[in-house]
C-alpha cells in the first residue's frame, strides 16, 4: 500500500477510459479519437453525445432514429414540472434547482427499479435525462421571472430548442449554432471532479439519477462549473469600476483574489475549448459590442504574461453566453445540461468492470485519549 499522500487526487490514476484523451502541454482535446475542433466545427450535440455513448458516430439512419427517441423525451411529466413550479417560486439558486430537478425526474422515470448496472436501461434513462434538462431548465428560468413555460417543439435541436424554451421564440442560426458548439465543448473531459462524483456514487452501485444528482452538485462549486458565472459577475465589476481592466486585475491579484476562468489541474497551456469560444466571443461582439470581449483579452494576456496563467473552458463561454442574452446564473446549469452526457458515459463505461471507490486517508489524529464520562468532562 502507497504512502504517497497526493492532495487534491493530482495525477492520481484511478481508470481507464476510451472516452476524452486530453493533453495538458499541448492543449489538445479528443473524444473517442475525434479533435475538439473538428467536432466543435462539424457535429452537432447529438451526434457528439451519441459518440459518446456508443462509441462510434452515427450513420443518417442511426442519428435519426436517435434524435427521435430523444425528442419525444423532450415533456415532462405533471409532478415534474410541479416541483419545477415551486422551486421557481421559492427563488431557489439554479444549480440546486437543478440538482432537486434530476432527483425528482428519478421518480418518474419508467426504468427506476431497473439493475443500476443494466446498459440497456441506463441508455434509455440517459436520453430521458439528457431530453427533459434543457426543458426543466428553462421552464425554471421563465417561472421564477413570473412568465409561462414554454413547451418544447419537436422540429428544432437540442440547442435550439432550448433557446427557443427560454426565450420563447425561434433562435437565428447564429445562435443557434454558436450554442450548439458550447454544449459540444462542454460535454466530456476526463476525470473532471463532476464525473467523478458520479462515478464514486454509482460504484456504490446506487443508479444513474444519484450520480448524475451528485455530478450536478459537485459541478456547481467555483472552482469548477460554478467559475463561468463568476467570470461574468467579474467582468461586471470590472465594466462597473469605471477602472482600466488592466488596473482592476493587477489589483484584485495584489488583493490575492482568485481570477475565475484561470488555471486547471490539467492544462498547463490554453484550454483548447476556451481557444474556440474566445473566437465565438469575438465574432459576437464584432456583430454588437467589442468591449466584454476586449475586457477578456485584456486580463488574459496580462495573467498569460505576469502569472503564466492560461484561460480555461470557463472563461470565454461567460462572455459569448452574456452576448447571447443568457442569464448568468443559468450559465452553470447549461454547463451541466451538456456534460450530463460524459458523466452518464463514465458510468456506463465504468460499469462494465466495476469496482466500489473507496480511497483513504493517512490518520493524523490521537490513538491514546481517556474516555471521560459526560458528566465529568
Ligand atoms: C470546468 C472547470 O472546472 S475549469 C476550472 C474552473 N475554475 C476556475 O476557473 C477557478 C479558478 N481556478 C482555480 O482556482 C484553479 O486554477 C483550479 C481549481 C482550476 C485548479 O486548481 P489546482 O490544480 O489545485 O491548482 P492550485 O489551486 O494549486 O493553483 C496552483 C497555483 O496557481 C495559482 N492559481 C491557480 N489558478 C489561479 C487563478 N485562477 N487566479 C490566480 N491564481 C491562480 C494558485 O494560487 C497557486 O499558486 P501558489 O502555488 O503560489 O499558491
Ligand atoms: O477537467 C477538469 O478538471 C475541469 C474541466 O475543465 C471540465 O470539467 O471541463
Amino acid at each position: 500500500m502507497t504512502e504517497e499522500l497526493k492532495k487534491g487526487l493530482e495525477g492520481v490514476l484511478v481508470a481507464e477510459s476510451a472516452l476524452s484523451f486530453i493533453d495538458g502541454d499541448e492543449g489538445e482535446l479528443i473524444y473517442r479519437g475525434y479533435s475538439i475542433d473538428d467536432l466543435a466545427r462539424e457535429a452537432s450535440y447529438e451526434e457528439t453525445v451519441y459518440l459518446l455513448w456508443h462509441g462510434h458516430l452515427p450513420d443518417e439512419a442511426e442519428l435519426a432514429e436517435y434524435t427521435d427517441a430523444m425528442v419525444a423525451e423532450r415533456e415532462l411529466a405533471d409532478g415534474v414540472h410541479e416541483t419545477v413550479t415551486r422551486l421557481a417560486e421559492a427563488d431557489e439558486e439554479p444549480m440546486a434547482a437543478l440538482r432537486t430537478i434530476v432527483s425528482t425526474l428519478s421518480a418518474y422515470d419508467p426504468d427506476a427499479d431497473a439493475d443500476p448496472t443494466d446498459e440497456a436501461a441506463n441508455l434509455r434513462k440517459a436520453r430521458r435525462l439528457t431530453a427533459k434538462i434543457p426543458t426543466a431548465l428553462a421552464a425554471f428560468a421563465r417561472q421564477r421571472e413570473g412568465d409561462d413555460p414554454v413547451a418544447p417543439r419537436e422540429d428544432l435541436s437540442h440547442a435550439a430548442n432550448f433557446l427557443y424554451m427560454l426565450n420563447g421564440e425561434e433562435p437565428d442560426d447564429v445562435l443557434a449554432e454558436t450554442f450548439d458548439m458550447a454544449l459540444v465543448l462542454h460535454a466530456d473531459h476526463g476525470l473532471n471532479a463532476s464525473t467523478f462524483s458520479a462515478m464514486v456514487t454509482c460504484s456504490t452501485l446506487a443508479d444513474l439519477h444519484s450520480g448524475v444528482t451528485s455530478a450536478v452538485g459537485t459541478l456547481s462549486g467555483s472552482l469548477h462549473g460554478g467559475a463561468n458565472q463568476d467570470v461574468m459577475e467579474m467582468l461586471k465589476e470590472v465594466d462597473d469600476s469605471g477602472k482600466d481592466p488592466l488596473d482592476w486585475v493587477v489589483d484584485a491579484l495584489d488583493r490575492g483574489r482568485r481570477v475565475p476562468g484561470f488555471g486547471h489541474r490539467v492544462y498547463n497551456v490554453k484550454d483548447p475549448r476556451a481557444r474556440i469560444l474566445s473566437e465565438k466571443s469575438k465574432a459576437l461582439g464584432e456583430a454588437g459590442e467589442m468591449k466584454w470581449y476586449e475586457m477578456s483579452r485584456t486580463i488574459e494576456e496580462y495573467l498569460g504574461e505576469q502569472k503564466g496563467l492560461a484561460p480555461n473552458v470557463d472563461f470565454y463561454s461567460a462572455s459569448t453566453y452574456y452576448q447571447m442574452g443568457i442569464p448568468i446564473d443559468i450559465y452553470t446549469p447549461i454547463f451541466a445540461m451538456s456534460r450530463v452526457g460524459g458523466w452518464i458515459a463514465h458510468v456506463i463505461e465504468m460499469f462494465e468492470d466495476n469496482r466500489l471507490i473507496r480511497p483513504r486517508a493517512r490518520y493524523v489524529g490521537p490513538k491514546d485519549e481517556e474516555f471521560v464520562p459526560v458528566d465529568e468532562r
